[in-house]
């Protein structure tokens, strides 16, 4: 019988003790928010960021571009609000459009203020398993949050990835290998049998490619874990990367969509702001 990896009931604690040391703080924290106000999956998700954040003591601004914008503004008001001491964070909404250049954007946030983990230098210390304290993209590390909740062992395990994007599938595979697991990075040029292969050998099966009940392989481990990054909208309802019942019937463990890795995305990236904001004021 399929256990439930339930990242909604463990969202809720971590916000719990985030309001908690919040409410402690001698210092003000501001999360910014940079978002396409004409996509409505970013409009819902920055949404759902500044009310966490408001749940638990953490103010927010949001700053809303349209497709009229160019990288050069988005980098101007990056850098103004890297200026800006009064920013405790600054989170870039994901997709931002066409014609912006986002790894140039990302990569122009202060390291201090990186809260989604997502600019070159925090990417690469996470590469490097750097001892000096990094930032690590919310979602990615949120899953290793649930994962590590459910006392879930690492070593010497077969993961596999499906999905290379710089936002989630490429830092994910890094964190596993840093967790001394072996890793395999599936994409869309994986071959079919190849992808089939991989799956019925893995211990781990980490779903993000963004395409609503994509996944849904035979033959898995019955000792297998489950993640779906998905975040799919589905005639007006949120479904996931993975065909939750036929995969569900074939595992040990599995996260649902709704209620999984999407709440432990918020949770950890409000986890963050707190973090960096204290790290601003050490010392005071
Ligand atoms: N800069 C970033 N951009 C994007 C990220 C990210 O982590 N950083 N991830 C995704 C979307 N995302 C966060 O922004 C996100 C997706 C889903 C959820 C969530 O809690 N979903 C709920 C269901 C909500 C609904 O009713 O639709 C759930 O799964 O329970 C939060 C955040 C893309 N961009």
């Amino acid at each position: 019988m399929v256990q439930i990896l339930d990242g909604k009931k463990l969202s809720k604690k971590i916000l719990e003790k985030i309001a908690e040391n919040v409410k402690e703080a001698a210092f003000s924290i501001k999360l910014a928010s940079i978002y396409n106000e004409k996509n409505p999956g970013s409009k819902m998700y920055v949404g759902m960021k500044v009310r966490r954040a408001a749940s638990v003591g953490i103010d927010s601004e949001e700053f809303k571009i349209d497709d009229t914008w160019n990288t050069d503004q988005v980098l101007r008001l990056i850098d103004k609000l890297n200026h800006d001491d009064s920013v405790s964070g600054i989170l870039v909404q994901s997709p931002l459009g066409q014609h912006i250049d986002e790894s140039a954007v990302f990569n122009a946030i202060s390291p201090i203020k990186d809260v989604d983990g997502l600019a070159a230098y925090n990417q690469g210390l996470l590469f490097e398993n750097a001892e000096e304290k990094h930032v690590v993209s919310a979602t990615p590390a949120g899953v290793m949050a649930l994962l590590k909740a459910y006392d879930y062992s690492f070593t010497g395990k077969n993961a596999l990835v499906i999905g290379r994007s710089v936002l989630f599938g490429r830092p994910m595979s890094i964190l596993l290998t840093n967790a001394d697991m072996t890793v395999t990075l599936a994409h869309s040029k994986t071959p079919t049998d190849q992808l089939q292969q991989f799956a019925q050998t893995a211990d781990l099966i980490v779903v993000a490619v963004g395409k609503a009940n994509w996944f849904q392989l035979d033959h898995l481990k019955a000792t297998a874990t489950v993640i779906d990054v998905g975040a799919n909208k589905l005639d007006g309802q949120t479904v996931g990367d993975v065909v939750f019942q036929k995969t569900a019937a074939q595992v040990s463990w599995i996260t649902p969509v709704p209620g999984g890795v999407g709440p432990m995305t918020i949770a950890t990236l409000i986890q963050h702001t707190y973090e960096l904001a204290k790290f601003q004021h050490r010392g005071e």
